[in-house]
């Protein structure tokens, strides 16, 4: 029997980033016309930085609104500083958002509850910098509405579809290369695109960290963990989608005109990839994948149950994006999302940060018929007649406190006998005691073998996070890959002293209770 930790495939439409350099100039092609922004149905933007949004300051339709973030001094010039210039690009995607129909006033009027969330321009999770974030500026109750955002400032495969025209952007392309697609070239529009305030507040270039992106050297730290061989794939993928589209006959080779090569880089596609990864949401309902903005601006929580959907306005028959919250949120406290049910593994490669107690965080683990078994053949032959293609290898997700039955029930009959074998045993059932131990013996080999792929052992992981001195020195990728193997390894020794101790009751070794 051999075993080894593995990742599950690389998500299936994942592809890629890096900042693309914006021409100073968007290429004719690529120029919205007013009349090219009737047609999408979208209104003329609001210049980036050009006034301060009225919802905040000034005397809007809302009226003056009051910002736990930004009351009382007026914005200073863009370029002042960093917070300042991130403070003002939050001001812009406000104005922007209000423009189009967002209720974002905190006061309330006739049918509308004051907007009870202000944009944090940075929060912290688990002690770590995440980015922008939403916070309550006012007690939030339990399945509250936070927000409708309308239908109309979506970025969509549909919106791509109609940007391009269906001749040269085919309805049935992807949704993520389309939106690729679309958000290169709405960036390359600079202020002139309607997007442009939404574009404004996504992180910049050298903060979309997706594992994908990360180099080799930065990749080091996480030698030995599954993560380095899934990221790996991750950006082949993109690499290779890229390749096919900018190939003569592909979506960009096609239509040169319109996807100058200047602008449709392999960094722009990467970072639109990165963008994509981290931010698209599928829409309850219609099913529809979706960049939703300010919904976007949500943070990750595992331990979440808020969720997003879509509706329609009884009246006015418009479409909206509506989030609803779990639990009640108190004044000042950050609003979460869940992004889903993900593990530390998935976080770190797409969205680019590990969550420390992830109740959903597993760890893969691969295991095959030994080849070495006097039965090998006859086990290849029989689970290539019930399927299964390319060997005998399946992974296994592992978690803290449990593992999935199917990986006792594939790993029993890895270990059968011959008798075992031709008594037709039910694998989800004991077959032996004998059997029994060898599944446990099988487990702890996997695992172990697992752990000692590892350039460190757990203690010396542990050693290192708990010296500050040494600890503040990290970046904060080396910080994510530090929490990132810890993890991993924290299951991997959990699953071997579980195992070790059951081992105590052969009989009742792999009973439903350990199993998920
Ligand atoms: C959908 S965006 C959320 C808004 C984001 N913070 C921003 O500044 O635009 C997802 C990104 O937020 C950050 N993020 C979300 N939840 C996080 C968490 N629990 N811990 C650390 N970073 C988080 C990650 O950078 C992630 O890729």
């Amino acid at each position: 029997m051999n075993g080894h930790v593995v990742l599950p495939a690389a998500p299936q439409a994942a592809f890629l980033t890096a900042p693309p350099r914006l021409p100073r100039t968007p290429p004719a092609s690529a120029v919205q016309t007013p009349a090219a922004r009737r047609r999408h149905g979208v209104k003329a933007p609001t210049p980036r930085g050009r006034s301060t949004p009225a919802c905040l300051f000034g005397k809007g339709d809302d009226g003056p609104r009051r910002s736990v973030f930004t009351d009382a001094p007026p914005p200073p010039p863009p370029g002042a500083s960093p917070a300042a210039d991130a403070a003002a690009a939050s001001r812009a995607l406000e104005a922007w958002l209000v423009d189009n129909g967002v209720y974002l006033s905190d006061k309330s009027t006739w049918g509308r509850s004051p907007h009870p969330l202000a944009i944090a321009n940075e929060t912290t999770d688990d002690g770590e910098p995440s980015g922008r974030g939403l916070v309550a500026i006012k007690g939030v109750v339990q399945g509250e509405p936070l927000f409708k955002i309308p239908l109309k400032v979506l970025l969509t495969k549909e919106v791509a579809v109609e940007a391009f025209g269906k001749a040269v952007l085919p309805p049935s392309t992807d949704d993520f290369i389309a939106m690729a697609a679309l958000l290169i070239r709405e960036r390359s529009l600079g202020a002139a695109s309607f997007y442009a305030p939404y574009l404004g507040v996504l992180p910049a270039d050298e903060e979309l960290t997706p594992l994908f992106r990360w180099s080799e050297e930065e990749l080091t730290p996480l030698a030995g963990s599954p993560t380095v061989a899934a990221a790996a794939s991750l950006r082949r993928k993109v690499r290779a989608e890229f390749a096919d589209a900018d190939a003569a006959d592909g979506l960009f080779g096609r239509s040169r005109s319109v996807f100058d090569p200047a602008v449709y880089t392999y960094e722009a596609w990467e970072w639109a990839f990165a963008v994509l990864f981290s931010r698209l949401v599928l829409l309850r309902g219609s099913g529809t994948l979706a960049l939703v903005p300010y919904a976007d601006l949500l943070n990750h929580n595992p331990y979440c149950g808020a969720y997003i959907d879509t509706f329609k306005e009884n009246f006015t028959g418009e479409g909206y994006v509506c989030v609803f919250t779990d639990r009640p949120y108190g004044k000042m406290e950050q609003v979460y999302t869940t992004y889903g049910q993900k593990t530390n593994a998935e976080l770190l490669l797409l969205y680019g940060f590990v969550v420390d107690r992830n109740p959903y965080d597993a760890v893969d683990v691969s295991v095959a018929v030994d080849e070495g078994d006097p039965l090998y053949e006859r086990k290849r032959e029989f689970l290539e007649g019930a399927g299964q293609e390319a060997g005998t290898s399946v992974a296994f997700p592992l978690y803290a406190d449990r593992y999935p039955m199917e990986l006792i029930e594939y790993l029993r009959f890895c270990v059968a006998s011959e008798a075992e074998m031709d008594g037709g045993a039910d694998w989800g059932d004991f077959v032996s005691e004998r059997n029994e131990v060898c599944v446990a013996q099988a487990l702890l080999g996997a695992c172990t073998a697992a752990l000692e792929g590892y350039a460190r052992t757990l203690e010396e992981d542990d050693a290192l996070a708990r010296d500050r001195g040494l600890y503040a020195m990290l970046t904060l990728k080396q910080r994510q890959a530090l929490r990132q193997v810890r993890g991993e390894k924290r299951i991997l020794k959990r699953t071997i002293a579980n195992t070790q101790r059951e081992m105590q009751t052969p009989r009742m070794l792999f009973t439903s209770l350990n199993a998920a």
